[in-house]
């Protein structure tokens, strides 16, 4: 269990002009800016939830994953994970944790992969054989049998992101921090990763905490969204919720081969393009049956899907709604 209580955290910079003579002449002044990152936020996440952390760039996200893992101290406020704080007891709280920052690598640049790992092993006072099985199951789901004895600087952004989670997870952690896990992964390295997380929250019951700007991997992971913007938690719910609440109406895609229908009441055109039209139906005023019974007489259907609003489009709309 993960319990966030009135976290603030600020930053402090020297205050300084641009230009070289303003930077020298910053060494010596005491002005400084001070960015509120964080605005007392509170939440709860429970063991075995997959949360997705969203937000736009500079919203807190980093921030908050970096006081969770104990990285950073809060100005203000508490925080309980699995009876640690984080900050306090870092040293026995991080055999509980896994990290994955896009950003940065915890893997030893000059040395094979495989190396890294038996040095990680090492710190975390891993035993033989739940290091080999872990290694080996990992290596596996992931594909890393071919690089591992690759030093990290030699393999490509995708490949060593992949090195990093299975480093993260050798020692069994039972809470996954994965920030900005997609960066710099093709397509099937993508499905790779999303088919893994899914894995280890289903078989191990791994609580994973994840930012990400990558809208296909909320639908295809999350449970849970939160919703963060200038230092401050704006919504919390499921990724249906959030759909609804932005908007419940249903979005109708054909193709046809008749006249280009006239619509009736409750229904919309979003896009038209030759023999393709983009609908938005609202459910409120017909439903969708009604709605395809509709299109269908008053044309020729070659194809039809129904679906809600994309996580993008919700996306775009809330950061809109918000001014974040
Ligand atoms: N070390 C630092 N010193 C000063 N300001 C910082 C520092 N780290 C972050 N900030 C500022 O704090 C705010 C929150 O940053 P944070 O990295 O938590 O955002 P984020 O949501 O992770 O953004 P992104 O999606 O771009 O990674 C931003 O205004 C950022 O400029």
């Amino acid at each position: 269990m993960i319990e966030v209580e009135h976290i603030t955290k600020e930053y402090k910079m020297a205050k300084r002009e641009a230009g070289f003579h303003n930077a020298v002449k910053a060494l010596f002044s005491r002005k400084q800016d001070t960015v509120r990152a964080l605005n007392d936020i509170s939440f709860k996440i429970d063991d075995g939830e997959i949360l997705a952390y969203i937000g736009p760039n500079g919203a807190g996200k980093s921030t908050t994953i970096k006081i969770l893992c104990g990285i950073l101290t809060p100005d203000k406020g508490n925080c309980i994970v699995d009876g640690y704080v984080p900050w306090k007891d870092r040293k026995s709280y991080v055999k509980n944790i896994g990290v994955v920052f896009g950003q940065r690598s915890q893997l030893w640049w000059d040395i094979p992969i495989i190396d890294s790992f038996e040095l990680i092993k090492d710190m975390y006072d891993i035993d033989s054989r739940t290091y080999k099985q872990n290694v080996s199951e990992l290596c596996q789901l992931l594909d890393l049998e071919k690089i591992v004895k690759t030093p990290a600087r030699n393999l490509s952004l995708g490949q060593r992101m992949r090195c990093e989670i299975v480093a993260s997870l050798l020692h069994n952690p039972k809470i996954l921090f994965l920030d900005e896990p997609s960066i710099g992964l093709d397509a099937v390295s993508k499905l790779a990763v999303r088919d893994f997380i899914k894995r280890i929250n289903a078989e191990k019951g791994t609580t994973v905490i994840l930012t990400t700007h990558d809208m296909q991997d909320i639908e295809a992971l999350t449970h849970r969204v939160m919703l963060i913007g200038k230092g401050q938690i704006l919504l919390d719910g499921s990724l249906e919720e959030l759909k609804k609440r932005v908007s419940d109406k249903k979005e109708i895609r054909i193709k046809h081969s008749g006249k280009t229908p006239t619509l009736c009441e409750g229904m919309n055109y979003l896009e038209q393009k030759d023999d393709k039209l983009k609908i938005s139906l609202d459910p409120k005023m017909i439903s969708v049956s009604e709605g395809i019974a509709y299109l269908s007489r008053e044309t020729e259907l070659i194809d039809l899907e129904v679906s809600d609003i994309s996580a993008e489009e919700m996306v775009a709309r809330l950061y809109k709604e918000y001014q974040i």
